[in-house]
């Protein structure tokens, strides 16, 4: 039923031990050296399917077989073995003569993948990324066209590859904020894939286990079909998620950043040879304000987005209506004079583990060790080879990574990310801890998970804790549509950028007032659409310019870009618009 692969070769350890199936052929062909490895690790490509993954597989199948366009998405818990379904799929695919594309948010994800495809595919395959040179990408372009290739791996633009046939597009981690480029030509390329498999009536594949808000809300109204994994393969447990109070370790006078209980579990995790991860939020661009006794963050009264700290002019200022405050003395809920700007980076991290355990083999994944081409493959290669004890690093190692002997996850600050000045703040943060924790105990040897924060009660915190997607997903819808936030409305976000201060604030205010020009409202005073700022962007100054930011925000996305539309017109009459730059971003991902 799936296509004969062409060549016997053994995969990398993976130390699992399960139940194959060995075919008979197969076995022949074997040394018996061989026989007792792949009885442990066998082809990826015998396995048994689980009953959950050969559901899923049918149903994908049955949309394949319609030759209709159709969107799926399929929201299988960490460790469910989605990997496994879409290498069925697409040997499906395949069989029948048609081509596919896989698409993982980060190179960094590609090579594990090839690796799990690598036998069953081989020369079919090829991982497409943007890393590659010119004459390497247009080789493999040439050979796309040409047939050779049938399967693309590979990031954001991978969807672009121009395979024959094409039959089928998957976006693993659909949720992730990476399918969507911000630059010129701006796409989402989960956008591209749906109208690729329109015109050429064939299926696109979500997957996640943290699905987006927009797509399970999709789901739900039954526009998109769901399927779901709710097991780990072999009925292995998800983790237990111990949530501490980063307020009482203070109490009980503990000023390190590592609690006494993730002190305690790297210890014992160290002792006994397995690895941990330990993850922080990039490094923070935005400082929040937070008071270390009661937990209370600052946030704006009309946004409800926290309030980001700038040293300059010690102020705190919301992004979105540029409302300002001088940063209290003392906290406003509880009275404690441990109001502290909150923002860490992993060089911290890692020094202080080197501290509390100076023999640990520490290895770090963050934005300054990554700029080289290989860097990530390096780090990620040693740590699966179990060369080092502690990875720590940013959310780009949050997702889809599976290392058999990590058993310990710890994330440092739950708050950083929550207090993102971003309406999806919770949704990001219940996202990532749910990716994170999903990295231990994904093989024989069970694992934990501490989650530190100094806002426990956080409906992100605690729902994730629970593993529970559902019950975030109503909460956090119902919050939305309250506040009326996207998936409810439609933002579009103008950007104005030019190199003098003064010129770029003035220019916001005329953009503003050309733009309440054009609202119309109804007897009773009601629009409904609003105008958010102008306020300084969350990057107010980039490569020497000065950018600010003002949104538009409606119901309806047609009524919506017109009333822009018009709105820029009759500011582009005003004189000082002359030489301001403006980006304008619909529906972006962050803001
Ligand atoms: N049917 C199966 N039988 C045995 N092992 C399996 C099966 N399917 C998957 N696995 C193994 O289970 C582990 C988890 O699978 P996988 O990495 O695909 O999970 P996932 O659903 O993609 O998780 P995540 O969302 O965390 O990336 C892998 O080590 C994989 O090799
Ligand atoms: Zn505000």
């Amino acid at each position: 039923m799936f296509p004969a692969r062409s060549r016997l070769r053994l995969l990398p350890k993976r130390g699992l031990a399960m139940t194959w199936e060995i075919g008979e052929s197969m076995t022949g062909m074997m040394h018996e050296a061989d026989i007792e490895l792949n009885v442990h690790q066998g082809p990826d490509y015998l396995r048994t399917l689980t009953p959950e993954q050969g559901k899923v597989c049918e149903k994908v199948t049955q949309a394949l077989d319609k030759q209709s366009y159709e969107t799926l998405l399929l929201h299988g818990v960490t460790g469910s073995g989605k990997t496994e379904v879409y290498q069925r799929l697409i040997g499906e695919v395949l069989v029948k003569g048609g081509s596919a594309i896989l698409l993982v948010p980060e190179i960094s994800l590609t090579s594990q993948i090839a690796r799990y495809f690598q036998d069953q595919f081989g020369e079919q395959l090829i991982v497409l990324h943007s890393g590659l040179q010119v004459g390497e990408k247009a080789k493999a372009w040439q050979d796309i066209l040409q047939g050779k290739i049938r399967i693309v791996v590979g990031a954001r633009s991978a969807v672009f590859a121009p395979l024959p046939d094409l039959r089928l597009i998957i976006l693993d981690e659909e949720h992730e904020s990476a399918y969507h480029q911000e630059e010129n030509p701006k796409y989402h390329a989960r956008n591209v894939a749906r109208k690729r498999m329109e015109q050429l009536r064939g299926v696109v594949l979500l997957g996640s286990a943290t699905p987006s808000l927009e797509a399970y809300a999709a789901a739900q109204t039954g526009k998109v079909p769901l399927l779901t994994m709710e097991e780990r393969v072999n009925r292995r447990p998800l983790p237990p998620v111990e949530v501490v109070d980063m307020r009482e370790e203070l109490i009980k006078g503990n000023r390190s950043m590592f609690s006494l209980s993730l002190q305690d579990k790297l210890k014992r995790t160290l002792e006994r040879g397995e690895q941990s991860m330990l993850f922080l939020n990039r490094r923070g661009y935005s400082t929040f304000v937070v008071c270390r006794e009661c937990g209370y963050v600052i946030r704006c009264h009309d946004c409800d987005i926290a309030l980001t700290y700038h040293t300059q002019g010690h102020t705190m200022r919301c992004h979105y209506c540029n409302h300002e405050e001088v940063p209290p003395r003392t906290c406003p809920e509880c009275g404690s004079r441990y109001i502290r700007f909150f923002g860490q980076g992993t060089q911290r991290v890692e020094d202080e583990i080197k501290g509390l355990y100076p023999a640990a083999q520490i290895l770090r994944l963050d934005f300054d060790t990554t700029r080289s081409k290989d860097a990530y493959e390096n780090i990620l290669g040693k740590f699966r080879r179990q060369e080092a004890d502690i990875l720590v690093g940013t959310q780009m190692m949050a997702k889809g990574l599976d290392f058999p002997n990590v058993t310990l996850v710890g994330v440092v600050a739950a708050d950083q990310m929550l207090n993102m000045p971003d309406f999806r703040a919770r949704e990001r943060t219940f996202q990532l801890l749910t990716q994170v924790a999903g990295r231990a105990g994904r093989s024989q040897k069970p694992g934990q998970v501490v989650i530190q924060t100094y806002t426990p009660e956080d409906r992100a915190i605690i729902q994730a804790s629970q593993h529970n997607f559902k019950g975030f997903f109503w909460e956090e819808i119902g919050y939305r549509k309250a506040r009326n936030y996207p998936p409810f409305t439609h933002v579009i976000r103008v950007t104005l950028i030019h190199e003098k201060e003064e010129k770029v604030i003035k220019g916001a205010h005329s953009l503003v007032n050309s733009l309440r020009q054009g609202i119309v409202s109804d007897q009773n005073g009601n629009t409904s659409l609003d105008i958010l700022g102008p306020a300084p962007a969350v990057i107010p100054r980039l490569k020497n310019h000065f950018r600010w930011q003002v949104s538009v925000k409606g119901k309806l996305m047609d009524t919506l870009r017109e009333f822009l539309h018009q709105g820029v017109r009759r500011f582009a009459r005003d004189p000082i618009s002359s030489g301001i730059q403006l980006n304008i971003e619909v529906d972006p991902l962050s803001m």
